[in-house]
Parts: C-alpha cells; sequence; structure tokens
C-alpha cells in the first residue's frame, strides 16, 4: 500500500428517502443504508464485505466506486473528491471520466449486464475502444483473444462470435469480468458476483478472481452474504474483511482475526450462523439475546446491536461506539475493546419491550 490510499470512505452516509404517494403529506421514512462509515482502500487491496440481506453493503461497494452519491461525509479517490469531481466543483486534479474508469463493477446476475443481441467480441470491443481509442482492430482483437484464454473460455475464437445465451452462468460471469478488467481498472467491485453460480463453480470463480486481482494489480470490493466466502477471498489476497450492520461498518480487520477471535459480539453471531466456520464450543442457540433484526428506517438508539446483544449494557443504549483501533489493520465499533470505558461499571440492559426505548429517531 502507498501512503495516499486509492478509494478513500470518511464518515460516508446514504439515508435513502421512501418514496411516496402525492398526496402523503408526511415527512418520508428515511432508511440509513450506510451510516458513518470510513474506510481506506489501498493499491492491490481486497476487502470482503458481509452481513445481513439490507444491511447496506451493495449500497456502500456502490459508494465506494463513486456509482452511489453519499448523503453525507466523503469518498476520495486517490485524494479527488469523486463527487467535486463529476459536479466540476473545487480544484479537479482527477477528472471523472478518468475515476469512472478506474472504479468498476460486476453484478449479481451477469445475464443481466451482458448486451443479448451483442456477440461476445462486440461485448469487449466497446471498452477497448472508448479507453484505447487508437489500439487498431487487430491488437484489440488479440487482446481479446488473450483475456478469453486467460479465463479458460476456449477455443477463444469460438466463444467470441457467441451471444450471451450461448453461454453458461460462469461464463457470462467470466465475461463481464474481462469487460471490467479491460478498461484497465484500480478497483472491482464485485457484487455477489458468485451467488447466483452453482455451489461447486463458485471456488473456480473465486480462484479465478484472485488470479487475475494478482496479474492485473486490481483492488477488490467483494460483496457477499457468505462468510465463508468472504474468508476464502480475503485470507487467500491478504486482504480484510468488513463486517456490516445496520448501515454499519462494525468490524474490520485480517480474516484470521475476524473468524478466529472476533470483538463484535455481532461477528461472533455472523459465525456461528456460517455451520462450517462453527467453533467446537459453539452452542446450538444462536449467541444471541432477540432474533428479530430492528427496521433500518428506525435503527435502536446508541449500538445499533444492543437489542440483540447478548453483552449489552446501558451504557449500550445510549452511545453509539467509535470505531476503536485494536492492533495495525482491526478496528472494531464496541465499547468492550476499551478497557476504560464506562461500559464496564454500567448495569447489564433489561429485556423490556423494544416498544419501551427511545429510539434515535424518537429521542431527537
Ligand atoms: N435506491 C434505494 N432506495 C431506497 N432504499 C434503498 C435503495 N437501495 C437500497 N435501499 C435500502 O437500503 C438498505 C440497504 O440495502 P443494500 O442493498 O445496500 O443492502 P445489502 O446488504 O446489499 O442487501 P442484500 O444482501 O439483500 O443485497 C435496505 O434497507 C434497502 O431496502
Amino acid at each position: 500500500m502507498t501512503d495516499e490510499p486509492l478509494v478513500s470512505l470518511e464518515n460516508a452516509e446514504v439515508h435513502f428517502e421512501e418514496e411516496q404517494g402525492l398526496l402523503d403529506f408526511s415527512d418520508p421514512d428515511v432508511v440509513r443504508a450506510v451510516d458513518g462509515v470510513s474506510l481506506d482502500i489501498g493499491e492491490k487491496d481486497v476487502v470482503a464485505l458481509v452481513g445481513e440481506s439490507g444491511c447496506g453493503k451493495t449500497t456502500l461497494g456502490k459508494t465506494t466506486i463513486g456509482l452511489q452519491r453519499p448523503t453525507g461525509g466523503s469518498v476520495k479517490y486517490r485524494g479527488q473528491d469523486i463527487w467535486d469531481a463529476k459536479d466540476g466543483t473545487g480544484d479537479v486534479d482527477i477528472p471523472y471520466e478518468e475515476i469512472r474508469r478506474s472504479l468498476q463493477i460486476i453484478h449479481q446476475d451477469p445475464g443481466s449486464s451482458l448486451n443479448p443481441n451483442r456477440k461476445v467480441l462486440g461485448t469487449l470491443e466497446a471498452p477497448l475502444k472508448k479507453w484505447q481509442p487508437n489500439m487498431s482492430s487487430g491488437d484489440r482483437r488479440r487482446e481479446i483473444v488473450r483475456m478469453l484464454e486467460e479465463v479458460g473460455m476456449t477455443p477463444a475464437a469460438d466463444y467470441a462470435g457467441r451471444y450471451p445465451h450461448q453461454l453458461s452462468g460462469g461464463e457470462k460471469q467470466r465475461v463481464a469480468l474481462i469487460r471490467a478488467l479491460l478498461m484497465d481498472p484500480d478497483l472491482i467491485l464485485a457484487d455477489e458476483a458468485i451467488s447466483a453460480l452453482d455451489v461447486s463453480l463458485r471456488v473456480d470463480m473465486m480462484d479465478l478472481m484472485l488470479d487475475l486481482q494478482e496479474q492485473f494489480n486490481t483492488s477488490f470490493v467483494f460483496v457477499s452474504h457468505d462468510l465463508s466466502n468472504a474468508r476464502y477471498i480475503a485470507s487467500h489476497a491478504g486482504g480484510r474483511i468488513g463486517v456490516m450492520y445496520l448501515g454499519e461498518l462494525i468490524e474490520v480487520g485480517p480474516p484470521e482475526q475476524i473468524i478466529n477471535d472476533p470483538q463484535h459480539p455481532y461477528t461472533k453471531v455472523l459465525r456461528w450462523a456460517t455451520p462450517d466456520l462453527r467453533t467446537t464450543g459453539e452452542t446450538e442457540a444462536p449467541p444471541v439475546r432477540k432474533i428479530d433484526i430492528p427496521d433500518p428506517k428506525n435503527p435502536p438508539s446508541g449500538c445499533r446491536f444492543h437489542t440483540r446483544c447478548p453483552e449489552a449494557r446501558e451504557a449500550c443504549t445510549q452511545q453509539s461506539p467509535a470505531s476503536y483501533a485494536n492492533g495495525a489493520s482491526h478496528r472494531v465499533r464496541c465499547f468492550r475493546v476499551d478497557d476504560a470505558h464506562e461500559y464496564w461499571s454500567s448495569p447489564p440492559v433489561s429485556d423490556e419491550p423494544d416498544d419501551q426505548r427511545p429510539t434515535e429517531a424518537h429521542s431527537t
């Protein structure tokens, strides 16, 4: 990693206002999809984002690559605020076009991101024509053949002439991956890029991404709801796992730390919920006080996990934990990593019904 992060999020938030009917005059509900997330991504870095459905992984991933405008905080590419570059405000050192090319995405469903009426050759020629207009047609084709062979789609000439419906799910995803790589990106967001594939093909696809990541010196943000897959990618790439809960990044660190010695009680729940990662001492019952996930439109006050957390104390209901450093590359949003915090002298929470507790929305 160089000193300047490739992408840097500072206190980023994305709050979505729910759509309302014309004759609804009340204030719209707001979903806090991403809240107060700070994260640096370096060159050749890999961050696997995990968490339950709806916790904000995709929104955070899209914010990281400049596809989602944050409603608060900042997102910078090599020190350049992405949205200042887009809007032409302030001193723009890196043009938006350059940022757009450098930050790419591959989607969960490659079928819908490939034009059904375009052969593979046409799909892959488009980015080269746009970003390398001086490249001769022959060189373009040579490059595409080389990439198809690289990802195991041989004979390449045969695959180049196929339409998306003539490809398997894994082959479509490989074409989407080549298309992103042909832009010569610095960072690729792989948004649940393997979840639609047959289980037997997922490891192959992850291995391919790891190979290409290494070969092209690309950084990856890998979004997954599966902690095992996140561990596989992050540990093979020497990267990190980031755990999200209700819009917040509650723990981020090296995979072996996150899996073998998680510090946030919610990370322990995720590990418990992943059968092949459960440790022998773990119980049959999930390590939570309550199963129900709170409504992201009305998240709990203080620590968002306190309503389910078996370790929660009164302090957790009142204050939102900072992101504490716990070693060089490990951060945790939980008072328990701060030996001096008043949490330790505060009484355990009583299990009164949630509706008797103040929420952020009600208490402000
Ligand atoms: N464009 C939008 N408008 C309104 N709400 C949105 C929008 N996009 C996402 N949300 C809401 O923001 C929250 C986070 O969604 P997001 O898709 O980022 O979560 P996720 O962790 O990726 O979920 P999943 O694993 O189910 O894809 C959810 O409550 C979702 O309904």
